[in-house]
């Protein structure tokens, strides 16, 4: 099947077959509910799926209900319903299927010594028999019949070809050959296709399938393989959810063939800006996370934290990013502050959020950001709010804090040891306290004596978390002047000393006759 692209060029089109609903729902613990399955099956009509496998009928009632109801509402896409090479499934599965607009019936048999040995206990004779019965009773039901070879990548090539050639012969339209254990490497997988297509002589009369499993984590460079050699459909989930280690994924087929058009030379009927809320959907319906590095869809794959990296996409964002985050969905990139970050990331932030810092105020805020990120998992933008903020306040001031550390816990006393520079003195003194903060704030009064009275002393988290930033606010009065100050730290009480200090700070600009002027004499 050939269609032209916009350019001109022909590009083979690529089938999406969708097996979210039966394969991606037999790994343990995805069971979805008849309306999951429903959503899921309006979204990937929508989204331009040529198969959706809705079940496997003969596994439940329930299963049976949802592949007649997907059947009888799907709008565009055929509809297939699994059987095994038993008359009961296909019968059911023709059931369920009757009242697509377009049906199929997808059966399959073991073709490898090991199933046929272990699990099947028939000849390959006998299995030939099974394939002709079996494909001539759906094609009686449905004109859209396809055959699968369960295992086909452990089965001898010839005996393959003996497998196929029948099926076809009695009516299959699709041939598919999965590599049902995720075994195969990508050169056996193309070449697999290659053989069986070239030597089967009735090959032209189907179009031929890939349905790859990721044990070894290849099962989408398998399916691509398989295209190369030949194959013009794909079986694939959405996440990749399937059984075992799954399937391959739909949305890395898909973007893999679009984004590297240069050398694959195919296209896909798939909206790719629908791919975000197709794995949302999945992952909510089976309640399987997506992991934050999932290629396409993971909540990383258009997020950068690095300095060099945001460097580069501020400049211009092919730099580090080879598809679009709109081209699937995603509304933005993230560029993520974090330990890793750079100045142009962080100056571009600090721009977003709406400040204009001079050359010497970012050098000093992206100290304290340093600082703060490594000590803390995520600093989100009410942080680097709260310690620019703190670092334009700070600018001016003549106390500042150099260190505290204190000892605080059920065996008190609480002990605070405290050193600050005032002006370009550096003095100490440890104090004792009614828990760690009043032993914080007598260290302040003895190193700067004044009459100021506390007014006011709260505490609050800035963001969520247990390593959250803390940020104390302090009210002090003197000579009928009433300050108040705001400092963040993820230590609470390294935020409380410099919420004081702030607030003294604040009083000895106004002119306040503080103790402090002479203790900094
Ligand atoms: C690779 C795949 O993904 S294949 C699809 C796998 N999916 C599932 O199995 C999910 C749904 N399955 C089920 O609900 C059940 O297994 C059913 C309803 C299909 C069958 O249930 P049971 O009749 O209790 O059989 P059970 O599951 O214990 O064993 C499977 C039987 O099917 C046979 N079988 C397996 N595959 C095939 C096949 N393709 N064609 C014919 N028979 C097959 C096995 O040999 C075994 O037969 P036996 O009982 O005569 O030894
Ligand atoms: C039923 C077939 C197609 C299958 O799921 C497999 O072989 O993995």
């Amino acid at each position: 099947m050939t269609i032209s692209t916009k350019a001109g060029s022909p590009r083979d089109r690529v089938l999406i077959f969708d097996t979210t609903l039966r394969d991606g729902e037999q790994c343990p613990g995805a069971t979805m509910t008849l309306e999951e399955k429903l959503e899921i099956a309006d979204l990937l009509d929508a989204m331009g799926v040529d198969i959706i496998e809705a079940g496997f009928p003969i596994a439940s009632n329930g299963d049976f209900e949802a592949v007649s109801l997907i059947a009888s509402r799907v709008k565009n896409a055929t509809v297939a319903g699994l059987a095994r090479a038993i008359s009961g499934d296909i019968a059911r599965a023709g059931e369920a299927v009757r009242h697509a607009v377009r049906p199929r019936i997808h059966t399959f048999v073991s073709t490898s010594p090991i199933h046929l040995a272990h699990q099947m206990r028939k000849t390959e004779d006998e299995v030939i028999e099974i394939i002709t019965a079996t494909v001539a009773q759906a094609r009686n039901l449905v004109e859209d019949v396809e055959w699968s070879a369960m295992d086909a990548t452990r089965t001898s090539i010839d005996y393959l070809c003996r497998c196929v050639e029948a099926a076809i012969k009695t009516g299959a339209t699709t041939i598919n050959l999965p590599d049902t254990v995720g075994y195969a490497t990508p050169d056996e997988y193309r070449h697999m296709f290659r053989s069986v297509r070239e030597r089967v002589p009735n090959s032209d009369k189907a179009i031929f399938s890939a349905h790859t499993h990721d044990d070894l984590g290849l099962a989408v460079a398998n399916s691509l393989a398989a295209i190369d050699g030949g194959a013009r459909q794909v079986e694939c989930t959405i996440n990749g959810i399937g059984e075992r280690a799954g399937n391959a994924a739909l949305e890395e087929i898909v973007m893999a063939i679009r984004t590297r058009s240069d050398v694959l030379p195919y296209e896909t009927g798939i909206n790719a800006a629908m791919l975000t809320r197709a794995s949302k959907l999945a992952a909510a319906a089976t309640s399987f996370p997506v992991q934050y590095n999932k290629a396409i869809v993971g909540r990383n794959a258009f997020a950068h934290e690095s300095g060099i990296h945001q460097d580069g996409m501020i400049k211009n964002a092919q730099t580090y990013e080879i598809m679009t985050p709109e081209s699937v969905g995603v509304s933005k990139t993230s560029l993520v502050m974090g330990k890793h970050s750079g100045r142009n990331a962080f100056r571009t932030r600090l721009g977003e959020m709406g400040y204009d810092l001079s050359d010497n105020q970012l050098e000093d805020a992206f100290v304290r950001f340093k600082e703060l990120a490594d000590r803390k998992k995520h600093v989100y933008d009410e942080d680097i709010e709260a310690l620019v903020d703190q670092n334009i306040a700070m600018a001016h001031d003549r106390i500042k804090l150099v260190s505290l550390s204190i000892v605080a816990g059920t065996r008190g006393p609480q002990r605070a040891t405290m050193k600050l520079q005032i002006d370009d003195k550096v003095v100490t003194e440890e104090q004792e306290g009614n828990g760690p903060v009043d032993a914080t704030f007598n260290a302040i009064k003895a190193l700067v004596p004044h009459e100021a009275v506390l007014e006011l002393y709260q505490v609050h988290a800035v963001t969520e978390g247990t390593d959250a930033q803390a940020e104390v606010s302090v009210r002090l009065s003197a000579n009928d002047r009433s300050v108040t100050s705001r400092a963040a730290d993820p230590d609470t009480l390294v935020a409380s000393a410099q919420a004081y200090l702030g607030a003294l700070n604040k009083l000895m600009s106004y002119g306040a006759r503080l103790h402090a002027q002479h203790a900094a004499e």
